[in-house]
């Protein structure tokens, strides 16, 4: 089943329990700072498997100590959906036990 657009009021009512994470240019968006860069490499592959295991993948860039994610729902034309807060949910609840803030 092809998960429903949200409307931008409900998207950012769902994401305000998530800190930092925000809605910018259509897509859920957050950047993340690490100690260092092997933290933030780790923080990647963490992320990477939550991705496989929800089947659903954001554009995840890796900087030397930073690791930012942009995600929309490409089965629904781009549009924000429950699968996007879903992933930020999940990578919100294992980032802080990688030193992330
Ligand atoms: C075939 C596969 O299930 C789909 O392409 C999945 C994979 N990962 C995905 N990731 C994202 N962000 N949006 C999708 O619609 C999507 N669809």
């Amino acid at each position: 089943m092809v998960a429903e657009p949200l409307s931008r009021d409900e998207a950012e009512e769902r994401l305000r329990p998530l800190s930092g994470w925000s809605i910018q240019d259509g897509r859920v968006t957050r950047t993340y700072r690490l100690g260092t860069h092997v933290a933030a490499v780790a923080l990647v592959v963490h992320i990477a498997q939550i991705q496989e295991e929800l089947n659903h993948h954001s554009e995840l860039t890796l900087g030397y100590s930073t690791v930012s994610l942009a995600v929309s729902t490409h089965d629904a034309g781009g549009a924000v959906t429950g699968l996007d807060i879903a992933l930020a949910e999940r990578v919100e609840s294992v980032a802080g036990a990688h030193g992330a803030h």
